[in-house]
C-alpha cells in the first residue's frame, strides 16, 4: 500500500473562511482532535501565514504567539507547521514560531517568484526545520516554468516542493503534467494543495497522487479560502478506497467536523457563485470575502470584480486592487 502524508490546513487556510476569527481555545481543541485522528502535520495561524494579521489581510482574533502557544500544549505526535509568505512574514516571525515548537515551514511564493523565498528557506534549514517550497497559483505558469521554480527551491535546500492550486482553477490533466514534470526534474518529494472552486478538489488530489505526489492537503469540512480545500474526511475515505495508506482515522475526522467545525463555520462551505467565479477566472482564493465586501460597499457584482482580477492576472498581496476594481466597475455602471 502506498503511504501518503496528510497535511491538515483547517487551522490556517480554514481561517480565511472565518475571517481569521478562530480563538486559540478553538484551535487547541481542533489540533488535539487532529492529533488523535493520526494526522501527520497541521498548519496553524492566520490564513495568510505568519505575520498575516494586518489591515491589508484582515486582523486575526489573536496573535500568532497566542495561537502557537495554545496548539503547542496539545500536540503529541502531529508535526507542527506554519506557512510563511516572504514579505508578509519574516525570518523573525519564524523565530517566534520556532520558540513554540514549530518544526515545519512552508515557504509560499507566487509560482514565478521562488527566489523571494531563498533567505527564508536557507534560514529554516540552518535551524533544523523541515522546509517546504510552496508554489502558489501554479495554474498561472507553464509546466516548464513550474519546473524552473521548483528547481530553485530545491537549490536553496527545500526538502519538498508543493504544487498549489490556489484558485481551484486547474483540471486534473493540468495538475498531473505539473507534478510529473517537477518529479522528473528534482530529487525531493512533491505535494499538492487543492481548492474546490470548480468542484474538483478531491479528484484533482487523487490525480496528483497518481502523478506521484506523496503528500496532500485537506481541511475538515473543506473549510478554506474561496470554495475551500479538499474536504479531508472525504479525501481520506476516498484515498482508503483507492488503496492509499494515510495513517488517519477518518471516523475521528468526521466526528470533529460534526462536533466542532460545523459550529464555528460562518456559512456552509459550498461552491458559491463568487467561489465559482474565482475558479473560472483563476483569481486568488482568498480574494473572495474581500471582493464580496467591496461589491456590497460600491454596489457592484462580486463576480465581475473577481473576473476582472483574474483578467489582470493579480496575485496574492494585491488585495488593495480589489477596491480599485470595485470603484472602476461602479463608475462604469454609473456612466451607463
Ligand atoms: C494567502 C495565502 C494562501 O491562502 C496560501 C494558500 O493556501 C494557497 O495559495 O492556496
Ligand atoms: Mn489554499
Amino acid at each position: 500500500m502506498k503511504s501518503i502524508r496528510i497535511f491538515d490546513t483547517t487551522l490556517r487556510d480554514g481561517m480565511h473562511a472565518v475571517s481569521h476569527q478562530m480563538t486559540p481555545e478553538q484551535m487547541a481543541t481542533i489540533a488535539a482532535r487532529l492529533d488523535a485522528a493520526g494526522v501527520d502535520t497541521i498548519e496553524v495561524g492566520h490564513g495568510d501565514g505568519v505575520g498575516g494579521s494586518s489591515m491589508q489581510y484582515g486582523f486575526a482574533r489573536a496573535t500568532d504567539e497566542e495561537y502557537f502557544k495554545a496548539v503547542a500544549k496539545v500536540l503529541k505526535k502531529t508535526k507542527f507547521a506554519v506557512l510563511l509568505i516572504p514579505g508578509i512574514g519574516t525570518v523573525e516571525d519564524l523565530e517566534v514560531a520556532m520558540e513554540y515548537g514549530v518544526n515545519t515551514v512552508r515557504v509560499a511564493t507566487h509560482v514565478t517568484e521562488a527566489d523571494t523565498g531563498e533567505q527564508h528557506i536557507k534560514f529554516a534549514k540552518q535551524n533544523g526545520l523541515e522546509t517546504i517550497g510552496f508554489l502558489m497559483m501554479s495554474h498561472m505558469a507553464t509546466p516548464e516554468k513550474v519546473v524552473e521554480q521548483a528547481k530553485k527551491f530545491e537549490s536553496y535546500g527545500a526538502d519538498r516542493i508543493n504544487i498549489t492550486d490556489s484558485a481551484g482553477a486547474m483540471l486534473p490533466a493540468e495538475i498531473k503534467v505539473r507534478i510529473e514534470s517537477v518529479l522528473d526534474a528534482v530529487s525531493v518529494p512533491v505535494g499538492f494543495h487543492a481548492h474546490n472552486n470548480l468542484g474538483l478538489a478531491i479528484g484533482n488530489t487523487l490525480a496528483a497522487i497518481e502523478a506521484g505526489a506523496t503528500s496532500v492537503d485537506g481541511t475538515i469540512r473543506g473549510l478554506g479560502a474561496g470554495a475551500g480545500n479538499a474536504q479531508l474526511e472525504v479525501l481520506t475515505a476516498a484515498m482508503s478506497k483507492a488503496g492509499y495508506e494515510t495513517g488517519v482515522d477518518f471516523y475521528k475526522l468526521m466526528d470533529l467536523g460534526k462536533d466542532i467545525i460545523d459550529n464555528i463555520m460562518d456559512r456552509p462551505q459550498i461552491i458559491s457563485n463568487d467561489a465559482l467565479a474565482i475558479g473560472y477566472a483563476g483569481a486568488y482564493g482568498s480574494f473572495m470575502l474581500h471582493s464580496r465586501r467591496a461589491a456590497e460597499k460600491f454596489g457592484v457584482d462580486a463576480r465581475d470584480i473577481l473576473l476582472e482580477l483574474g483578467r489582470r492576472k493579480t496575485v496574492g498581496g494585491q488585495e488593495d486592487l480589489i477596491i480599485d476594481v470595485a470603484i472602476e466597475l461602479a463608475k462604469k455602471k454609473a456612466a451607463l
